[in-house]
């Protein structure tokens, strides 16, 4: 199966509830060399504010997937190459599973060719969706690794996703992850600030998403993440 993550090293998370850093345009952000930018955040998105983002970033490139939070930010836009759905594995309940699909499912006709699913195992308890979803993030490297596996060999996700929001993650971990997959791709986020921790954390990844570092530093300390990615 062919997919064009595949190919990708560094995917940029832009929060359409988050400020661009300083001076930064969508133009500087879709010229940082990433692989593909993801639109998506926890808390306080909204489709308007998704659409802002989409509308800005549509003119260049740059692949333009939408990563929901909810059924209720879908917005339908031809500039979207897609949409990255997330399910989390870990979740304390269905709802982050299969319950918000199922709404989603019942309530909007989904184009199935442009939607694709996220196999997330959340590690980093104080994140929003840590909380939100009330993952259970007490998880050794066996435990990832055996989710990996039943994600990718039971679920058939093509995807899986080690997220780490706000913080660095443990390597032992995500290379845990990283070696129990054959076909899916691992993407790993959580903490990445600069060269060398893009670098590390891609060595034990096939994705690395920066996220926070947009709106916190900027295009410029971004760039050196691709670069990081990029020479791993
Ligand atoms: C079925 C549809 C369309 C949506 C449901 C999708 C699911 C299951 C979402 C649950 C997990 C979730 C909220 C994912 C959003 C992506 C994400 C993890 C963004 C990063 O968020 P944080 O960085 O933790 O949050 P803030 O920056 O907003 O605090
Ligand atoms: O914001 P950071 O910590 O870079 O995390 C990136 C991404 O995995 C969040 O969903
Ligand atoms: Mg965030």
């Amino acid at each position: 199966m062919n997919n064009p993550w595949d190919d990708w090293d560094h995917v940029l998370k832009v929060d359409p509830d988050k400020e661009l850093h300083g001076d930064d345009t969508f133009e500087d952000v879709c010229r940082t060399g990433t692989d593909a930018i993801e639109i998506g955040g926890t808390l306080d998105v909204t489709a308007e504010k998704m659409t802002r983002v989409v509308d800005a970033a549509a003119e260049y490139d740059v692949p333009l997937y939408q990563e929901p939070s909810n059924p209720g930010v879908v917005i339908d836009s031809p500039a979207l190459d897609g949409y990255l759905i997330p399910t989390v594995f870990n979740a304390g309940g269905p709802f982050w599973i299969t319950g918000a699909h199922k709404e989603w499912v019942r309530i909007d006709d989904l184009d199935w060719d442009r939607t694709h699913t996220e196999a997330y195992i959340v590690m980093n308890p104080e994140a929003s969706v840590a909380q939100l979803t009330e993952a259970d993030c007490d998880l050794s490297a066996d435990d990832v690794e055996a989710y990996a596996k039943v994600a990718e060999r039971m679920f058939g996700q093509e995807i899986v996703y080690v997220e780490y929001s706000g913080m660095f993650g443990d390597t032992e971990k995500v290379a845990a992850a990283h070696d129990a997959l054959d076909e899916a791709t691992l993407f790993y986020g959580g903490g990445i600030h600069g060269y060398e921790s893009a670098n590390e954390m891609a060595a034990h990844s096939d994705v690395i998403v920066v996220g926070d570092l947009l709106h916190d530093e900027g295009v410029d300390a971004v760039r050196e993440t691709v670069k990081g990615a990029k020479d791993a």
